[in-house]
């Protein structure tokens, strides 16, 4: 299942002097990000990868192979940051089933945090000569698996069986085409959505590009911290309009229960790996520029050493992109979205050998290769949902990729 393509791995991290802008910095068109208010990891070239086989134990065995890895390196960190020292970045499949999970060590990793910056480097050939970045041209959009209509069926298909009690909630997802006039470069992807959606984790892994709202777990020393999102609605055309439309979504019953369904599955994951969790009784709004979500920070305290990986695999797939209950919604997602989600919608970030890290749920994002992407967007149905509304909503949270493609 894996390569290390330098073994054992010799890693060294000094403290560097500012890089300000990370995007800049990236070499070449295979880059690895994990970009938040400018601050965070960009990486390049591949030091070691696994391809991690489809099954339950996934997140196990992705673990072990690292923890095997990292415990046969020669490490020297004079930084000792979360994120100094080797790092792996990595991306899973939404479905367990689904092929193409991945984790990546990067040869090169640049880290910025809390006014300190490093470098970390394995093996010694680490530098190479950069290429520019190049626009991908006129971009052109199709439909994906379902058409907008055969999509607004399937929604309606789901509020279906959510009237006939069968279960709660489902996130329902869809996806576009695009083909671009050049190969789509992910570090232009990369600096528009970091500039653009700073609030966001900008993400780049194995051609997985996006920006995502939705924080899935951070863990650092024994503390964690997830950022729970369900319930959504546009942004106004004016503030008045904007605020208005902020203070519907908070008092809107249909997704303040969408909501709950999210917190209850985060909370149900984390508590028997806490030794305290705070679960805050009402949501807020978080405004983002293309749309506004009611949004909760969990946090707690791990009981024991548990990795950020341990917390990944307990948590993933919550009521926010799953639905409730998830076995269910993810037998209803197999059965009326009609494609295979892929990475969408699947854990996204960053593991380093003490086990801290970041991890979101891979939303706003598009799959790249070549001159041709896919783009996904979903949304959370429930018993009210009219599959008009689902369909804007999925459209606005398109946007954010769009922008990325188009500048
Ligand atoms: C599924 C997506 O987003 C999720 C669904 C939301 C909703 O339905 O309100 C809000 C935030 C995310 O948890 C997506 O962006 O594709």
């Amino acid at each position: 299942m894996s390569v290390a393509l330098i073994r054992p791995l010799v890693v060294r991290t000094i403290a560097v002097s500012d890089p300000r802008d990370l995007p800049a910095r990236l070499p070449d068109s295979a880059p690895y990000a994990w970009i938040r208010h400018g601050e965070g990891l960009v990486g390049w070239g591949e030091a070691a990868r696994a391809v991690i086989p489809p099954g339950p134990g996934r997140f196990d065995r992705a673990r072990e192979w690292l923890s095997s890895l990292f415990a046969g390196a020669d490490i020297e960190d004079e930084v000792l940051m979360p994120g100094s020292g080797p790092v792996a970045l990595g991306s899973f499949t939404f479905d367990a089933d689904s092929p193409g999970s991945v984790l990546v060590v990067p040869r090169v990793v640049l880290g910025r945090r809390n006014g300190r910056a490093w470098l970390t480097t394995i093996g010694d050939d680490a530098l190479r000569l950069a290429t520019p970045p190049r626009d991908p041209g006129r971009i052109r959009y199709g439909d994906g698996s379902l058409s907008a209509l055969e999509w607004e069926h399937r929604v309606a298909l789901a509020v279906e069986r959510i009237r006939d009690g069968a279960l709660g909630k489902v996130v329902l997802a869809r996806d576009l085409t695009v083909t671009a006039e050049r190969d789509i470069d992910p570090r232009v992807l990369v600096a528009r959505l970091a500039g653009r959606y700073p609030e966001c984790y900008t993400f780049s892994v194995d051609g997985l590009v996006g920006a995502t709202p939705e924080l899935l777990v951070r863990h650092s020393g024994q503390s964690i911290e997830s950022l729970v999102l369900a319930g959504t609605t546009a942004r106004g055309a004016d503030a008045a309009e904007d605020e208005a439309r902020g203070a519907a979504l908070r008092a809107s019953e249909k997704d303040r229960h969408e909501h709950a369904y999210a917190v209850a599955s985060v909370r149900e994951a984390l508590a028997p790996l806490c030794s305290s969790l705070t679960v805050p009784e009402e949501p807020e709004l978080l405004v983002l520029p293309n749309v506004q979500h009611l949004a909760s920070r969990v946090t707690g305290r791990l009981s024991d050493g548990a990795s950020v990986l341990d917390v990944v695999a307990a948590m993933h797939p919550t009521a926010a992109v799953g639905g409730t209950p998830t076995g269910t919604a993810l037998r209803v997602i197999r059965e009326l979205e009609g494609m295979d989600r892929g990475r969408y919608a699947g854990p996204v970030g960053w593991i380093d050998a003490r086990g801290d890290g970041e991890w979101g749920i891979a939303l706003r994002c598009a799959e790249v290769s070549g001159a041709t992407a896919r783009l996904f967007a979903g949304c959370g149905i429930m018993a009210k949902s009219d599959p008009a509304a689902e369909l804007a909503e999925a459209q606005a949270k398109l946007r954010a990729m769009q922008y990325a493609l188009e500048g």
